[in-house]
């Protein structure tokens, strides 16, 4: 099995600040992970980390055959797809739809590129409509609702064939609807035996797709538990990581929680 990311007593410092403290951590190429944690807990920084964005105060970060530091993080970052609510931001409300997904590599690697092929063109299209958004892309970016926006964003993440899918957060500030609608595009898209190794961060475990093969449970920078799914996702581990009694349930693949 090839290790996609490989961390080794990982640390993240500011200050008098400990974001991340020795994180261990080993994604695997056909693995689709959950990172679960509290606000704060330190999701945005570990995926900062694999994301090539930020390098350890101190540890090993191995992503994709590379360690962080050895490397021009600009041939790496083309490898790795990222959503987030801050990248979201960084999309011009009128650019079209299409044109935000087909610029992803310009997106990723600072260089816009004059003429873009027609089978970047075909990818972009193609993208968008296994999102579901394909009738959407004449639209501009800033007509969009926020379920249509967090599609197009994974479209755009995916542009550049990456090896590793990053999903920080992907249905926040999602209603009931947009929400089940999305988990069951991200449910096909981890199940997809194409697809990347995939690392999505929620603080729900409503928002975890079928297809998901592990968890890494966070709290105050520490891992709480990390392995395999079933074996992980336990109302024990749960309740340590929120510091709240909580019972937990799945059913039919789909996960719920709630204070005891
Ligand atoms: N530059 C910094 N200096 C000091 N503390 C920081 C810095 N950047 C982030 N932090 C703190 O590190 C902690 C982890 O932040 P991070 O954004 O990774 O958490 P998170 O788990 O993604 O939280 P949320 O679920 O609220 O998005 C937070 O307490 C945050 O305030």
């Amino acid at each position: 099995m090839v290790a996609v990311v490989d961390l080794a007593d990982v640390s993240i410092v500011r200050g008098q600040a400990t974001l991340l403290d020795e994180i261990s951590w080993r994604v695997d190429e056909t693995d689709r992970w959950v990172v679960i944690g509290p606000n704060g807990a330190g999701k945005t920084t570990l995926l900062q980390v694999v994301s090539a964005q930020i390098h350890p105060t101190s540890g090993v970060a191995g992503l994709l055959g590379e360690v962080l530091g050895t490397v021009d993080v600009f041939d790496l970052r083309p490898r790795i797809g990222l959503t987030s609510a801050a990248l979201a931001d960084r999309i011009p409300k009128s650019e079209p739809v299409h044109d935000a997904v087909v610029s992803a590599s310009y997106a990723v690697l600072g260089r816009w590129r004059e003429d873009y092929d027609q089978l970047d063109h075909e990818r972009a299209d193609e993208l968008l409509d296994q999102l579901r958004v394909g009738h959407l892309a004449e639209r501009t970016f800033g007509t969009l609702s926020e379920g249509e926006r967090k599609r197009v964003q994974i479209a755009r993440a995916l542009m550049t064939d990456p090896e590793l899918l990053l999903l920080d957060e992907p249905a926040a500030g999602l209603d009931l609807t947009g929400r089940e609608s999305l988990v069951r595009t991200l449910s096909e898209l981890a199940q997809d035996p194409y697809a990347p190794a995939t690392v999505l961060v929620t603080h729900h475990v409503e928002e975890i797709p079928l297809g998901i093969t592990h968890a890494l449970l966070l709290k105050q920078g520490r891992i709480v538990a990390a392995g395999p799914l079933e074996a992980t996702l336990t109302a024990e581990n749960l309740s340590a990581t929120f510091d709240l009694p909580l019972s937990l349930t799945s059913e039919a693949g789909r996960w719920s929680a709630r204070a005891l």
